[in-house]
């Protein structure tokens, strides 16, 4: 099931600059895994905000949420899913 993806990064500024670089990094590590095992085919940076757009490939809105909720950034990230269903005109649809 792909869902869309929206997370706005919102790191508090207060936040010691060692701690930031590390969550990042864990952020990285953890977002390279996922692409690698294919559960987030899509992760682009939005042109000019500290945003993505993403798309996530699991079973269910709860897997979503799970795996979402364990990002390390996830404290600091403004979320917005939206499921996404196969479109009727989409060539790949067509038989
Ligand atoms: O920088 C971001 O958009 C947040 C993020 C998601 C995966 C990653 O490595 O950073």
């Amino acid at each position: 099931m792909l869902f869309h993806v929206h997370m706005d990064v919102a790191i508090p500024h207060d936040l010691a600059p060692d701690r930031r670089a590390a969550l990042v990094a864990e952020e990285k590590a953890r977002a390279l895994e996922l692409q690698r095992s294919g559960v987030w085919p899509h992760l682009w940076r939005i042109v000019g905000e500290y945003a993505n757009i993403s798309v996530f490939d699991v079973d269910s809105g709860d897997d979503l949420h799970a795996l979402l909720s364990s990002l390390p950034l996830f404290p600091y990230m403004k979320i917005k899913v939206t499921p996404l269903a196969i479109h009727p005109s989409d060539l790949k649809a067509q038989s």
